[in-house]
């Protein structure tokens, strides 16, 4: 009960609760976004994000229902064209600077003005050629990263929506929410940025190395000797910048979790007079998050200063050489005779260019920390988890039961044959267990605490694979390939059912398609919510979380969620009775009663009086039929 209860919308949390402001973010980017509530498939409070159609998935992996399948390549893949081109551009300063120092060689040599158009006219030619493909470039390589970065984002979402709700070590949704929506935005950069321009570094300076040798020999050492101080560096100041980025993002997620935990927990944390100790605890996480940001601070100024001193040093060498060779007391370092004043000018134009790609490093070096480490965090995230939701990974169209082959329109009957189920490995919460609810029968699950009831109701309704034994629903097994099918044919009323912000309406609905009005009023009016409704001032929503009503009135609400939908044939209840006084629990069985009129029931209870209005009772002990 307690893994239901305590996801609040139990079928809700893998979606909603792990990524729903994450995937709110990743739909400005993506065109195919798994949606967490998405309406059409279950009659359960929310609905698994396998019944999504709208999600985009793979092919069937054909191994056990809900074996945890790692989704494909993760990798950034950013195109490499719009870094080619940027590189080009780089390379077009060559011979736009040695039209420049050719023309003011001839002008110094006496040539006429006439005698330097051309070259000028060559100079201003290279340059707008050189300004259009570095635009050209930029853009190019901008589109695919935010392409790169809307997959990444897809890609950790839909492993999330792949989760059980059921797995407690699914991340932390404040977490699961600051890497999808707001980490994910640093590997932006990284990729449009930082990559473009490490293909520089490897390009251009050879490049302008190449170039400079032909003239001068000294010059190309200067340039070879001070170029891979910086890299070497860099190199070491980068390990420091990948360390504390990480450290960074890690308390970003820890304390926008610890956050939202907390400010669901506001009521219970201001009751019980614990508002002192959350406010320190915040502020701890506060500064730790302070000064690691400061460490990332401190590393990024200090790369930028390292690099800008190598290569300040390496352009002031060569212009003293290239100055005295000019003037004469430095008269070798040529190849043969002395440069003229074009080719020691030519150097000395490309001597910068040449670090040009280095402080362009320096500048995006951060970026590639940062960009790494929120990688990281989405490879995290993307990594599939112990127990997966069934089907979810299978999910395409199947929102209807009518898809599946075999799926009658009757109430159904239900069998468990053997299951076996475990949270943790070597532990078995259900053992070899055993039961056939016949086709419009109502079931009472009795037993002790803890003895699994609730875990039997999750696995019939397939939010986790059992690790052994079967399950048919009218016959039909539940598998990876029927789940999301035989999920549309159950509604499923958990003990605490979430209500969302807005109002009691749009609370039933949900939003599903083929649920209006109609099927709506006529729910509340099947669970006596009507007189409900009908106090509630107009336009008074109900608050996040369910405030505003009681719990009994939230039960009921549940209640006429899952009364609301035509298709739903077979009711979970977990304990619909539980915390409620004896009026509340008598109006809520009367209400369960009545929605479960021609449709299958099992419900989890300890209330005796909701066993006695049931066809039967099962005794659960031990993991399995007593
Ligand atoms: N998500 C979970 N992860 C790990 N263990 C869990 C999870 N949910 C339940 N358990 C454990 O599984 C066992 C069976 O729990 P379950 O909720 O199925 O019992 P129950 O019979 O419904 O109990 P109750 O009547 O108190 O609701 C318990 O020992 C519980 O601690």
């Amino acid at each position: 009960m307690r893994a239901l209860a305590t996801g609040g919308a139990g079928v809700a949390s893998p979606a909603a609760n792990g990524a729903t402001s994450a995937l709110r973010a990743a739909r400005g980017e993506t065109a195919r976004v798994p949606t967490p509530v998405h309406a059409g498939a279950t009659h359960m409070d929310t609905v698994p994000p396998g019944n999504n159609p709208t999600l985009e998935t793979s092919e069937s992996s054909g191994e056990a229902p809900g074996k945890p399948e790692r989704p494909e390549n993760r990798k950034p893949r950013p195109s490499s064209v719009g870094a080619m081109v940027q590189a080009l551009a780089a390379l077009f300063w060559i011979p736009q600077a040695a039209c420049l120092a050719w023309s003011v060689g001839a002008l110094a040599n006496g040539a006429g003005l006439q005698a330097v158009v051309p070259l000028a006219l060559g100079a201003l030619a290279f340059g707008l050629v050189r300004a259009g493909l570095d635009a050209w470039g930029t853009r190019l390589s901008f589109r695919s990263a935010r392409a790169e970065v809307s997959r990444l984002r897809d890609s950790a979402a839909r492993a999330l929506a792949l989760r059980s709700p059921l797995d407690r070590e699914r991340p932390a949704s404040g977490e699961a929410a600051s890497v999808v929506a707001e980490q994910a935005d640093a590997v932006l950069p990284y990729l449009s940025r930082y990559l473009p321009v490490q293909r520089k570094v490897v390009l251009v300076p050879l490049v302008i190395l190449a170039a400079v040798l032909p003239f001068s020999w000294l010059s190309a050492l200067i340039l070879l000797i001070a170029a891979p101080l910086i890299p070497m560096f860099m190199a070491l100041i980068g390990l420091k910048a990948k360390e504390a980025s990480e450290a960074q993002m890690l308390e970003i997620g820890g304390m926008n979790a610890f956050l939202l935990d907390r400010l669901r927990g506001l009521a219970t944390i201001r009751a019980l007079d614990a508002v002192d100790a959350t406010a320190t605890r915040l502020r701890d996480s506060a500064e730790r998050l302070r000064t690691r940001t400061m460490a990332v601070l401190r590393i990024a100024f200090l790369s930028s200063a390292v690099l800008e001193l190598f290569s300040a040093l390496g352009v002031a060498l060569v212009a003293v050489y290239i100055g005295f060779h000019l003037l004469g007391p430095l008269p070798w370092g040529a190849w043969g005779g002395k440069l003229t004043l074009a080719e020691g000018l030519f150097i000395l134009l490309l001597a910068p260019a040449f670090f040009e790609p280095l402080r362009e490093l320096a500048v995006v070096w951060h970026d590639r920390a940062s960009g790494v480490a929120a990688l990281e965090s989405l490879d995290r995230l993307a990594r599939p988890g112990r127990l997966m939701l069934p089907g979810a990974s299978n999910a395409n169209d199947a929102s209807n039961a009518d898809d599946v082959d075999g799926v009658s329109h009757h109430a159904p009957s239900v069998t468990v044959d053997g299951l076996a189920f475990g949270y943790d490995e070597g532990a078995r919460q259900l053992d070899d267990l055993s039961i056939h609810v016949a086709a419009g029968e109502k079931v009472a699950l009795a037993g002790a605490s803890g003895s699994g009831k609730s875990s039997l109701l999750a696995l019939i309704a397939g939010l986790v694979a059992a690790d052994s034994g079967t399950i048919s629903i009218g016959g039909v097994p539940l598998t990876d390939e029927t789940a999301t099918a035989l999920r549309a044919r159950m509604a499923w009323i958990g003990q605490k059912p979430h209500l969302f912000s807005g109002s009691v309406t749009t609370n039933v609905a949900l939003g599903r398609p083929g649920v209006g009005r109609g099927e709506v009023n006529a729910a509340i009016a099947q669970v006596a919510l009507a007189d409900v409704v009908g106090r509630r001032r107009p336009g008074v929503p109900v608050g996040e979380g369910g405030d505003g009503l009681s719990g009994g009135e939230a039960l009921r609400l549940a209640l006429a969620r899952a009364a609301a939908d035509p298709h739903a044939d077979i009711i979970l209840a977990d304990e619909p009775t539980a915390h409620l006084d004896p009026e509340t629990a008598a109006d809520v069985r009367a209400g369960l009663l009545r929605i479960a009129q021609g449709k299958t029931l099992i419900v989890a209870t300890h209330d005796p009086l909701l066993m006695a209005d049931m066809d039967r009772v099962v005794a659960i002990s031990g993991g399995r039929t007593a």
